[in-house]
C-alpha cells in the first residue's frame, strides 16, 4: 500500500453537484460565470439540492420556506451571552451553535429523506441569523430578528447593522454567496460526507464541516488575507513583504489551489467586485495593494489567487468585521455541504480508507518496572 499525501488526485466518490474540469467550475453543469452574473443565492441553493434551476413558483416556495425558518431559538442567543464572547472566534461559536441547534430540532435524528430536506432548509435559513446574532451580541447589542420579506443576502446585511443595505452591497454579497456555494470535494465537504457516511445525522455533518472550513489552508484563508493586508499596511511595503515570504518559503494567503492550475475562476468576479466597491467607498488602498501582491506573486511562481484573496477586500469594503469572513463562507457553503450530505445518504457506503503503516513492528511488551 502506498499513501498519496493529502489524497491528491484521488477520486473518492461520484457526485452530480458540482464539477471542476480543466479549471472550469460548474454547479450541476451551469458555468460559475453565468451563475455569478445572473443567479440569486436562493436559485443556486435550489439548483444544488434539486439539480435543476427553479421555476418562479419553485423559487417563491423555497424563498418562503427559508424565510419562515430563519429565526433561531432564544437559547442560542442566551448561550452566546453565557461565555466571555469577546475572546471566542466566530467560527468556534458557529460550530457550537450548529451543534446546539441540533438539540432543539425534534427531527435531528429522523433519517428519512423528507426530514433530512426539512433540516437542510432549517440549517440554510438559520446560519445567517446565527452569525449576525453572534456579531451583535459580542458588541453588547441585541440581535435583530430576520425579516420575511428579504432575500438571504439582504437579510444578513440588515441583521448585522439594522439598516437596509444599498443595492450595490446586496449585489456584491449575493455574488459572493453564489461563488462560495459549492466546490466539488473540498476538505470541508469531504469531512461532511465522511461524517454522515457513518449514518450520523445532518447536524453532526455540518458541525464537522464547519470545523474543517475554519483552518487557514481552507476557508480561514479569507480572514488570513485580511490580516496580511493589514500587516503590509501600505502599497510601498508589498514588494519586500512578498520577497520575504518567498525567501522564507512561507505561504502567501489567498494564493494557490490543490485543483486549479491556471487559476480559480471565482477570483476574477471578486476582483471586479473589489474594484467596484472600493471605488464607491473612495478607499481603493486595499484593492491596489491586492493587485500589486497578485502581480508580484504570479511573476515569481505559477500561483494564481484563489476565491479567498479578493473576497477579503470585498467584505472589508462592506464594513464587515474581519473575523466574520469565514463564517460568511460557511453561510454560503452550507448549501453545498447539505447537497453533498443528501447525496451521500442517497447512495451511502461507509468511507473508510487505509493507512500505510510506518511505525515500529514486532515489539515485545515490557512490564512497567522494567521500562527505561
Ligand atoms: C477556499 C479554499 O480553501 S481555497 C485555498 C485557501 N487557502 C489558502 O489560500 C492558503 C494558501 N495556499 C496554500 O496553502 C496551498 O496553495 C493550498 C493548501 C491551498 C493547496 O496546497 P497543496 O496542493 O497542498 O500544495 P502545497 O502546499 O503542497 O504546495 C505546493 C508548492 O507550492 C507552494 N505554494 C502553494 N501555495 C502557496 C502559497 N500560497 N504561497 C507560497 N507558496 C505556495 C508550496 O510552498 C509548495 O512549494 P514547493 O513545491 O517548492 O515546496
Ligand atoms: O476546493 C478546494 O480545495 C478549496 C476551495 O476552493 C473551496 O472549497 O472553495
Amino acid at each position: 500500500m502506498t499513501a498519496t499525501r493529502g489524497l491528491e488526485g484521488i477520486v473518492a466518490t461520484t457526485s452530480s453537484v458540482s464539477s471542476i474540469i480543466d479549471d472550469t467550475l460548474t454547479y450541476v453543469g451551469y458555468s460559475i460565470d453565468d451563475l455569478a452574473e445572473n443567479a440569486s443565492f436562493e436559485e443556486v441553493v435550489y439548483l444544488l439540492w434539486h439539480r435543476k434551476l427553479p421555476t418562479s413558483e419553485q423559487l417563491d416556495e423555497i424563498r418562503k420556506q427559508l424565510s419562515e425558518n430563519a429565526k433561531i431559538p432564544q437559547q442560542v442567543v442566551d448561550h452566546f451571552k453565557s461565555y466571555p464572547i469577546e475572546k471566542v472566534h466566530p467560527m468556534a461559536a458557529l460550530r457550537t451553535a450548529v451543534s446546539l441547534l441540533g438539540l432543539f430540532d425534534e427531527e435531528a435524528d429522523v433519517m428519512d429523506p423528507q426530514a433530512n430536506y426539512r433540516k437542510a432548509i432549517r440549517l440554510q435559513a438559520q446560519l445567517p441569523t446565527v452569525v449576525a446574532a453572534f456579531a451583535r451580541v459580542r458588541k453588547g447589542l441585541e440581535p435583530i430578528e430576520p425579516r420575511t420579506d428579504l432575500a438571504i443576502a439582504e437579510n444578513f446585511l440588515y441583521m448585522l447593522s439594522g439598516e437596509e443595505p444599498s443595492d450595490i452591497a446586496v449585489e456584491a454579497f449575493n455574488k459572493a454567496l453564489v461563488l462560495h456555494a459549492d466546490h466539488e470535494l473540498n476538505a470541508s465537504t469531504f469531512t461532511a460526507r465522511v461524517c454522515v457516511a457513518t449514518l450520523s445525522d445532518v447536524y453532526s455533518g455540518i458541525t464537522a464541516a464547519i470545523g474543517a472550513l475554519k483552518g487557514p489552508l481552507h476557508g480561514g484563508a479569507n480572514e488570513a488575507v485580511m490580516k496580511m493586508l493589514n500587516e503590509i499596511g501600505d502599497i510601498q511595503n508589498v514588494e519586500s513583504y512578498v520577497k520575504d515570504k518567498f525567501d522564507r518559503k512561507e505561504k502567501i494567503m489567498g494564493f494557490g489551489h490543490r485543483v486549479y492550475r491556471k487559476g480559480d475562476p471565482r477570483a476574477k468576479h471578486l476582483r471586479t467586485m473589489s474594484e467596484k466597491l472600493t471605488s464607491i467607498t473612495g478607499d481603493s488602498k486595499l484593492y491596489e495593494m491586492s493587485l500589486k501582491i497578485e502581480e508580484l506573486v504570479t511573476s515569481k511562481k505559477p500561483l494564481p489567487p484563489n476565491v479567498d484573496f479578493y473576497s477579503a477586500s470585498v467584505y472589508h469594503s462592506l464594513g464587515i468585521d474581519h473575523d466574520l469572513f469565514t463564517p460568511i463562507f460557511a453561510m454560503s457553503r452550507v448549501s453545498g455541504w447539505l447537497a453533498h450530505i443528501l447525496e451521500q445518504y442517497d447512495n451511502n457506503r461507509l468511507i473508510r480508507p487505509r493507512a500505510d503503516y510506518t511505525g515500529a513492528v514486532n515489539q515485545v511488551y515490557v512490564p512497567i518496572e522494567k521500562r527505561v
